[in-house]
């Protein structure tokens, strides 16, 4: 390169103007050669990390290949990790991604902060059994990233295609696995056949909790936003005298886990399905994530040390991290103060759920003692 300018001054010195003319059109023409000989040598000086390098080859690389490589890998949040994931990203770019319904779909690539993946685990219910819990507490495992919001996608927005649900996700590494929760899922009749579709290898994680305190969570939930809604027992039986359950009131209904599980079993196979006990999450989140991070195939990385009992909230919450923040307790809406409902009306419905709660348990092969 310096050779090209050292020509240019030369030739602009010494010579006339005609010359200095035909003289500036070879040093241009060899600027070009000399550019097209890099571009021959360095084709994908895009990504050039050697993938076993450590990230310190930044400050070792020279000329442009350094300037490119520092682009990239010595970015403050671009991880060597990082820079090994862009090398792979860029490889698979040039493939078709083939969907679980052997619908070719074009990659989602970012060269700077990796794929956006189609989910490998979903949480699928159940509505306020714990998902959010769950969700934000496995989030905090570096091997996983997670959908913000509830995409309700094998639900309410399955027409708008894989590509859009896809791109509700987060960018992720190879390495990473991409999760989503919306506890709708797992009552809604398509959904197991329609996430099959997508892959039958999905991991599909259902958080159960004691479907009448359940009931009664979700009633106070919907009379936070409907006031003037009838009184629980008024929604829940059509003859409370007579013992008779109104069944197609959505927070009874959601409680028959044991029917909506045949639905699930009818495209999953039971040990593609793993079940947080909601109880369970609130006395002992560890053990509850060390069961799903074995579940997912994780390495135990979110443990007893992470949490604390806030006794304000009553509910377990992450610690603050290491490196700053505060700690994080879920929202005012998780862990409200629930509607009384009469002891009768609750030993009702205990009796209502008992036989559907049995062969839920017969069917998991876990009692999860709602008594
Ligand atoms: N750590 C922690 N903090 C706060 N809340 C916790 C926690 N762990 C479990 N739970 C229970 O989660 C219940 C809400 O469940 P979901 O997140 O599934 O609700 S929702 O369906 O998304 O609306 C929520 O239900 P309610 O207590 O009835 O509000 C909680 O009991």
């Amino acid at each position: 390169m310096y050779g090209e300018m050292a020509c240019v001054l030369l030739f602009s010195r010494l010579l006339p103007f005609s010359h200095r003319l035909r003289g500036t059109s070879v040093c241009l023409l060899s600027l070009f050669l000399s550019y097209l000989c890099y571009c021959a040598l360095f084709p994908d000086s895009a990504v050039v990390q050697k993938s076993g390098n450590p990230p310190s080859s930044c400050q070792r690389a020279d000329g442009a290949k350094r300037r490119l490589q520092k682009s990239l890998s010595c970015l403050p949040d671009a991880s060597f990790a990082d820079a090994t994931q862009l090398k792979t990203d860029q490889r698979r770019a040039s493939t078709l991604h083939v969907a679980g319904n052997n619908t070719p779909v074009p990659p989602m690539v970012n060269l700077k902060f990796g794929n956006k993946k189609l989910p490998n685990a979903i949480i699928v219910g159940v509505k306020k059994g714990g998902t959010r819990a769950v969700l934000e507490f496995i989030r905090i495992h570096p091997d996983v990233r997670a959908a913000g919001t509830e995409t309700h996608f094998f639900d309410r927005n399955y027409d708008r295609g894989l590509e859009w649900y896809r791109g509700l996700m987060p960018r992720t590494l190879e390495s990473q696995i991409t999760m989503e929760k919306t506890p709708s899922y797992f009552v809604t009749k398509e959904t197991p056949r329609r996430i099959s579709t997508m892959s039958q290898d999905t991991k599909l994680i259902v958080v159960v909790r004691d479907p009448v305190t359940r009931a009664i969570s979700d009633y106070t939930q919907t009379l936070s936003k409907t006031p003037d809604l009838p009184s629980f027992q008024e929604l829940a039986f059509r003859n409370q005298s007579l013992g008779l359950v109104d069944m197609s009131w959505n927070a009874i209904r959601i409680g028959l886990y044991a029917l909506h599980l045949e639905n699930w079993l009818r495209y999953f196979p039971l040990a593609q399905i793993h079940f947080v006990s909601g109880e369970r999450l609130i006395t002992d989140p560890a053990g509850e994530l060390a069961r799903v991070q074995d579940f997912l195939g994780l390495k135990r990385i979110v443990t007893d040390k992470h949490f604390y009992f806030n006794r304000t909230k009553g509910f377990p919450c992450l610690k603050k991290p290491e490196s700053s923040g505060s700690p994080r307790c879920l929202g005012k809406s998780k862990g409200r103060t629930h509607v009384q409902i009469d002891r009768d009306a609750i030993e009702q419905l205990r009796d209502f759920y008992r036989p559907y709660n049995v062969k839920f348990y017969e069917m998991v092969g876990h009692d999860f003692k709602w008594e």
